[in-house]
């Protein structure tokens, strides 16, 4: 089976890798050139256009978007409509919106061209040895590819999990509790930091790694962290966030469900972005209006 890639950066180019793996005949494209050509040095087919893709997809085409989040979504599927015909499917792999995954969806069934959304987890290294894939979309386009899925993926790693946009929904909520699972590793090791122990942090992770009850990839991520840099000295705190998060939290206030330490994870991410903050001055300011605390002065 051919399957067109639409995206080589971190998560497209091991993709690609790991679909002519399990014998798929992929042919691949990106923006950056540089990615085409390292990925032809693979072995792999490449188009330098979405038009050269297309053109070397024959029968059913089934093309698979590793691409940023948002507008760019958009626009690859704007510019892949000429070259596509009825009943061929786009799978978007990417972390997008899924109130953009239904609309998309939407938009592509009016012209007769089936649309898959893929919540794709496991990172980089998922992408190249066994993804987790969650699909949303019509069961019938579902089936049509599910061996793709069933391929890329760890074993029971994935799901078909209902309707259009199901697949990136479940996927935001994934990346919710991913935010709040960090978050908590993270407190638990600033408490640490902070105490009048000498903890070695590898160790410790290493540790609690081995039957304890918060084992877990991300616990072993941690470890493999430490291994690296004993007190994370090379780095600075600051957290960064493509978006899923926000949206876990917009859904959960829309929905009305408490979801507080999603929320406050994402606090976290935002406040670690500033150096000072004005909410900061305004409490030192007030504690020092009716009680006379000491503030700290700006030199
Ligand atoms: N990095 C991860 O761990 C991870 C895991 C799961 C899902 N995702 C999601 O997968 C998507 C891709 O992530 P990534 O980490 O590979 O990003 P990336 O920035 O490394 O790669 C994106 C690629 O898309 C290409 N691109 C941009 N515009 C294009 C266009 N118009 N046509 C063709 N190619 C274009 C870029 O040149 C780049 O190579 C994102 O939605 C991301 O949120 C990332
Ligand atoms: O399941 C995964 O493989 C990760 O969640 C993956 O999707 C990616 O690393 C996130 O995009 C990071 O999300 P933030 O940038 O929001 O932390």
């Amino acid at each position: 089976m051919q399957i067109g890639i639409i995206g080589l950066g971190k998560m497209g180019f091991n993709l690609a890798l790991n679909l002519q793996r399990n014998g798929y005949e992929v042919v691949a494209q990106d923006v950056n050139t540089d990615f085409v050509t390292k990925i032809g040095q693979e072995g792999i087919t490449t188009a330098l256009s979405v038009k050269e893709l297309c053109n070397k997809l024959i029968d059913r085409k089934v093309i698979w978007l590793m691409v940023p989040a948002g507008e760019i979504v958009d626009g690859v599927i704007t510019s892949l409509i000429p070259f596509l015909e009825k009943n061929d499917i786009i799978i978007d792999g990417g972390n997008s919106n899924y109130k953009d995954s239904k609309r998309r969806y939407s938009q592509l069934k009016e012209l007769g061209i089936d649309f898959l959304d893929c919540g794709t987890s496991g990172g980089t290294s998922g992408a190249l040895n066994g993804a987790c894939t969650m699909i949303g979309g019509d069961a019938p386009v579902f089936e049509y590819v599910a061996q793709v899925f069933k391929d890329i993926s760890v074993e029971n790693g994935h799901l078909h999990t209902g309707a259009a946009g199901s697949g990136h929904f479940t996927k935001m909520v994934h990346n919710g509790i991913e935010y709040g699972m960090m978050q908590s590793i993270a407190e638990g090791f600033e408490v640490f930091e902070h105490s009048e122990f000498d903890i070695d942090f590898e160790k410790t992770a290493k540790l609690f790694n081995h039957g304890s009850v918060v084992r877990s990839w991300l616990m072993e991520l941690t470890e493999n962290a430490f291994s690296k840099d004993p007190k994370l000295d090379g780095i600075k705190g600051i957290m960064h966030s493509s978006g899923e998060g926000k949206w876990t939290l917009e859904t959960a206030l829309d929905l009305g469900v408490p979801t507080p330490v999603i929320a406050l994870s994402i606090m976290m991410r935002y406040r670690s972005q500033m150096q000072d903050t004005f909410s900061g001055k305004v409490v030192a300011a007030l504690r020092n209006e009716f009680g006379g605390h000491a503030v700290e002065k700006n030199e």
